[in-house]
């Protein structure tokens, strides 16, 4: 990955973005282009990916990029061949895909996603930087991102992440909204496991000023029938609402995810990860930990967590749902 601490002359930092025609990408593509994510000093190239029916739709969201005027800007390409698109890229952000529909699991969308997700992988494989970060936001996002790694054997497990940061803003902002508190006063929240209804969002040792707040929330039979339940269902609520997922908030936690892993956190935040066994999940799946961010697109999952009996169920159901995916994902590649 090129340096991107350089105040004087950075090199171009090479961007791809698939479904950049769609809804998420249209909120997101500008936050990646005013340096809210890679900095204000970091130029960037865009190279974005459709489906040919779609190119026309993606020849104007390029045309408003450059009407957009943003200095660090360098280029943008506009393409319907993987091949092209992952070419040099030092960050692959995969929205493309289809979303989910009222009524449905993310589960569901397996059959039509997966696929996607395998032919990409062949492309970054074969055409991306050697140490290209991709964040896989299409769901069912974790399932998806281990046949991405899967199929991708040149990029190392650990460059590829699925995204559960909107979930845990969902929680920061939940927590806050219930105590009447400052989103930033709020710490010590993440999600274990799934983006989907199984997640677990834990506000065990949620705090707010460094006080523990989980008896403020009503204790843990409160927030297992009110707290848990919203989390795991606002993505659901969201289609209900406005008839189309979630897009705002989901291109808002893809840049918070992105400068987080890129650029380095000091807080602990929630990242869909490659298991390597803690917390007794098998190795392979893509589990959302709670992470450390080292900066330069290194991190650790946090060790050392006392799990009590109450999250260990969570954890563990979240956890077997992964594995059924993952098995019925590959046995649709068969
Ligand atoms: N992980 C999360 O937190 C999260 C949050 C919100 C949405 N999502 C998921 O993100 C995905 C995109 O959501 P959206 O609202 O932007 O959908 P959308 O339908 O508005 O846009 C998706 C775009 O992807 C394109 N696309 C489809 N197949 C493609 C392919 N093979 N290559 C390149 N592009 C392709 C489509 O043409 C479309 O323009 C969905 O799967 C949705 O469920 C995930
Ligand atoms: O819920 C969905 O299908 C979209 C997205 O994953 C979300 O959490 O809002």
């Amino acid at each position: 990955m090129p340096a991107m601490t350089s105040p004087t002359h950075p090199s171009v930092l090479t961007v791809c973005v698939t479904g950049a025609a769609g809804q998420i990408s249209y909120s997101l593509l500008p936050i990646l282009a005013n340096g809210h994510v890679f900095g204000i000093n970091q130029p960037i190239a865009l190279r974005l990916l459709e489906i040919t029916p779609a190119l026309p739709a993606l020849s104007g969201v390029s045309m408003e990029l450059i009407d957009g005027s943003y200095p660090l800007l360098r280029s943008v390409v506009e393409t319907d061949d993987p091949a092209h698109a992952f070419k040099g890229a030092d960050v692959a952000v995969l929205v493309g895909a289809f979303p989910r529909k009222h009524g449905m699991e993310r589960k569901d969308l397996l059959a039509k996603n997966v696929p996607i997700f395998q032919k990409q992988a062949y492309a970054l494989n074969q055409f991306a930087s050697p140490d290209v970060k991709v964040l896989v936001v299409g769901n069912p996002a974790n399932t998806n991102a281990l046949i991405l790694s899967k199929f991708a054997p040149n990029i190392p497990p650990t460059n590829v992440s699925a995204l559960t940061r909107l979930d845990h803003n969902r929680a920061l902002a939940q927590v806050a909204t219930r105590l009447d508190v400052p989103i930033h006063s709020v710490d010590g929240v993440c999600i274990w496991g799934n983006h989907s209804s199984t997640q677990y969002p834990d506000v065990v040792r949620a705090s707010v000023h460094g006080h523990p707040v989980l008896d403020k929330l009503g204790g843990l039979e409160r927030v297992a029938e009110d707290f848990i339940p919203t989390i795991q269902k606002r993505g659901a609520a969201i289609i209900k609402a406005r008839g189309l997922s979630s897009a705002m908030s989901a291109a808002n936690a893809i840049a918070d995810h992105l400068r987080s892993w890129i650029c380095g956190d000091d807080r602990i935040v929630s990242m869909a990860v490659h298991a390597d066994g803690s917390y007794g999940i098998k190795e392979g799946v893509f589990f959302s930990y709670p992470v450390r961010c080292l900066g330069d697109g290194d991190y650790e999952i946090v060790r050392g967590i006392d799990l009590d009996h109450f999250s260990r169920k969570y954890i563990d159901a979240t956890a077997e749902e992964l594995y059924a995916e993952r098995d019925e994902a590959l046995s649709l590649l068969i």
